[in-house]
């Protein structure tokens, strides 16, 4: 059965009155690149609070390639990689350090840790680096850091919160470029936060969300045709339907 790589079914969230995620539905294809757009405060990060497990999910699921969360929690995580808004290297130990001490957690062992860390610093071309303290590098290769470490344990969905946030334009380049590579080579699906429409390619799958609403949902193809907008920025104004857009 080819269950999505995530699938979101009547998702709702509240903060005490406050309705964060109200009735959200939508999938997140295999081998997609699929961005989910918002402004601040749509909802994006709370999404990623419920998918990783952080806050208890207690309206609606959310299924990692069929495993429903809830009910396989464990087989669910072991398919995600997650890399947070803030960061979450260890500023003092070493770049390999960090990927040893992250293996230990998923109970890799050390041999295949080794392996695995050689293997993804070099994708991120940061071998000549391992050695290196955290904090020698900058904000770009500290994300590259970040984005290769989720991918230890080989998970087949990456979700991302806002990745390319503080990064000059260069960064965010390679960034993306680096994310993409690797729906190829690890044959990955990956899940895109951003409120940045230059990010989104023709080709990928976009979410709308807006103010804890799903206002639409598909490729970019799709999200053109539907609101008759000439590009994706257009279509986003359109669909949230408001007049300015940063
Ligand atoms: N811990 C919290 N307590 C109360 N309200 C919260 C909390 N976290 C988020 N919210 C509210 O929930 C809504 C959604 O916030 P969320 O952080 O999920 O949005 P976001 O799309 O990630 O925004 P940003 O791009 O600014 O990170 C907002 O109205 C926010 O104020």
């Amino acid at each position: 059965m080819n269950a999505p790589a995530l699938e979101a079914r009547n998702v709702s969230h509240c903060y005490g009155a406050r309705k964060a995620l109200d009735d959200v539905s939508f999938s997140v294809g295999r081998g997609k690149f699929c961005v989910l757009l918002g402004l601040n405060g749509a909802g994006k990060s709370t999404l990623f609070s419920l998918v990783t497990r952080l806050f208890a999910l207690r309206q609606g699921s959310l299924a990692v390639l069929g495993c429903d969360l809830q009910r396989e929690p464990r087989k669910a995580l072991e398919q995600l990689g997650v890399v947070f808004q803030s960061r979450t290297l260890d500023l003092d130990l070493s770049v390999a350090q960090n990927f040893y001490y992250h293996a230990a957690l998923h109970g890799i062992g050390k041999a295949r840790a080794n392996a695995r860390t050689e293997e993804l610093l070099n994708a991120v071309q940061l071998a000549d680096r391992a050695g290196e303290k955290v904090r020698n590098l900058s904000g770009g290769q500290m994300r590259r850091v970040e984005i290769a470490r989720a991918l230890l344990h080989k998970p087949r969905l990456l979700v991302l919160d806002e990745p390319t946030v503080g990064l000059d334009i260069g960064a965010r380049a390679d960034i993306l470029k680096l994310v993409r590579g690797l729906i190829a080579s690890e044959g990955m699906s990956v899940l895109w936060a951003t409120h940045l429409t230059d990010e989104i390619a023709g080709t990928d799958d976009v979410i709308a969300l807006h103010k804890g609403k799903v206002r639409a949902s598909g490729a970019v193809t799709t999200l053109l045709e539907q609101t008759g907008a000439s590009d994706i920025k257009q279509a986003f104004m359109l669909l949230i339907d408001e007049e300015a857009l940063a």
